[in-house]
């Protein structure tokens, strides 16, 4: 039986919901996926940091009440998020990186995927960042140490899109892309369409753990900006950046605007969207659009997002389920740790025969 060692940076929604599915299911996956995971580190900018090489209980970490610098009571702990020494020198195989996506430089926390690959460590990420702004660069890095970059949770939480597209849609010529790639938005829109207003919207998508640290990312757009970054340059083999996909969000949608659309039986969706020209340029934009209410992607509510990829020999194929959310997330790392699991068993397998 396998155990993956694992150093988390960032404890908030997403890497405790995955602490959460450790403490109730490794023995499950120990049947099932043919591994357990062990936690032999934690840093967060609020808790600070704690290496423990024999691993650390991941129910007591969920458990217990930390106040600032908490970690710094634990043996092997510090009051600080000491992440460079964390990632650096734990005794990780994997790290799974879930700080705070910036949109702007995706620093620090493509500092912390360079950290890791250097060290021969994999890294797991659903951090958006590093994947629209880095990924050529932490991939090559990736590659000349012998480990892997996964970001499946990067686009649509824990619905499989980057994979599943990459793998299962290859030769099916993809030229284009439009879908509804965040959670929060589209949860504000369709409170709104119940008449509340939209600042009580965007609380509620914070408490219940779609929202963004900073929630301008969700409704200015930025956040869908990265997602068709990534989903272009993935699987359209473009080499877009941020700047280069118009952008606007939904913050200028009024109460007025949302119920006229309802009079038109049509309803507001922030949609991202990219496609390949021809002149083979990829062109990308997020915009809110007025879609008829029998538009396929105008039945998609709340924190639900869902993706149509243009083909070439399919037509259209749509891809739907949860954009956002704390537990939803948290698969998509365990879904990357099972492709990292999957890749080294079978080349073990290989080498053996
Ligand atoms: N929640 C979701 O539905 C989804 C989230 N994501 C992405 O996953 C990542 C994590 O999301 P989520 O858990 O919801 O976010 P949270 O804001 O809940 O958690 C992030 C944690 O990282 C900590 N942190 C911030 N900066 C640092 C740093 N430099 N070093 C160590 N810790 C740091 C924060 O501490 P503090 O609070 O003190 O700043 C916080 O505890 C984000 O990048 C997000 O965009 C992707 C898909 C879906
Ligand atoms: N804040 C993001 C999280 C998923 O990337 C959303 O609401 O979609």
């Amino acid at each position: 039986m396998t155990v993956y060692n694992i150093a988390l940076i960032g404890f908030g929604g997403v890497n405790r919901a995955l602490a959460e599915l450790i403490a109730t299911r490794n023995t499950l996956w120990e049947r099932e996926l043919g591994f357990r995971l062990n936690i032999v580190a934690v840093s967060d900018l609020y808790l600070g940091s704690v290496i423990s090489p024999n691993g650390l209980d991941a129910k007591t970490l969920i458990d217990a009440k930390f106040t600032k610098g908490g970690f710094g009571q634990l043996s092997g702990g510090n009051a600080e998020a000491d992440n460079e020494t964390i990632i650096r020198t734990a005794p990780a195989d994997i790290v799974v990186e879930a700080t705070f996506t910036n949109p702007t430089d995706g620093e620090p926390a493509v500092s912390h995927c360079r950290w890791a690959l250097a060290s021969g460590k994999h890294v797991v990420t659903t951090n958006k960042g590093p994947v629209a702004l880095a990924a050529l660069e932490l991939k090559a890095l990736a590659e000349a140490n012998g480990v892997r970059f996964e970001y499946e949770g990067s686009v649509m939480s824990g619905t499989p899109v980057i994979r599943m597209a990459a793998k299962t849609l290859a030769g099916a010529e993809v030229d284009g892309f439009e879908g509804i790639l965040n959670g929060t938005s589209n949860f504000v829109l369709g409170r709104m369409e119940s008449g509340l207003d939209f600042d009580t919207a965007v609380r509620e998508a914070q408490e219940l753990g779609y929202a963004e640290a900073d929630p301008t990312a969700d409704v200015e757009g930025f956040d869908v900006r990265l997602k068709v970054v990534i989903l272009a340059n993935e699987l359209l083999g473009a080499q877009l950046k941020p700047d280069d996909v118009t952008c606007k969000g939904i913050s200028q949608l009024s109460p007025s605007d949302i119920g006229d659309a309802a009079k038109t039986n049509s309803r507001w969706k922030l949609i991202g969207s990219a496609s390949r020209g021809a002149d083979g340029r990829v062109v990308g934009s997020v915009m809110p659009k007025q879609l008829p209410l029998e538009h396929p992607l105008a039945a998609v509510n709340g924190p639900t997002n869902a993706v149509s990829f243009n083909t070439k020999l399919l037509g259209s194929v749509t891809v739907t389920g949860p954009g956002a959310g704390r537990i939803e997330t948290a698969y998509a790392l365990l879904s990357d740790i099972v492709a990292i699991h999957t890749q080294s068993t079978s080349a073990i397998a290989k080498e053996a025969a």
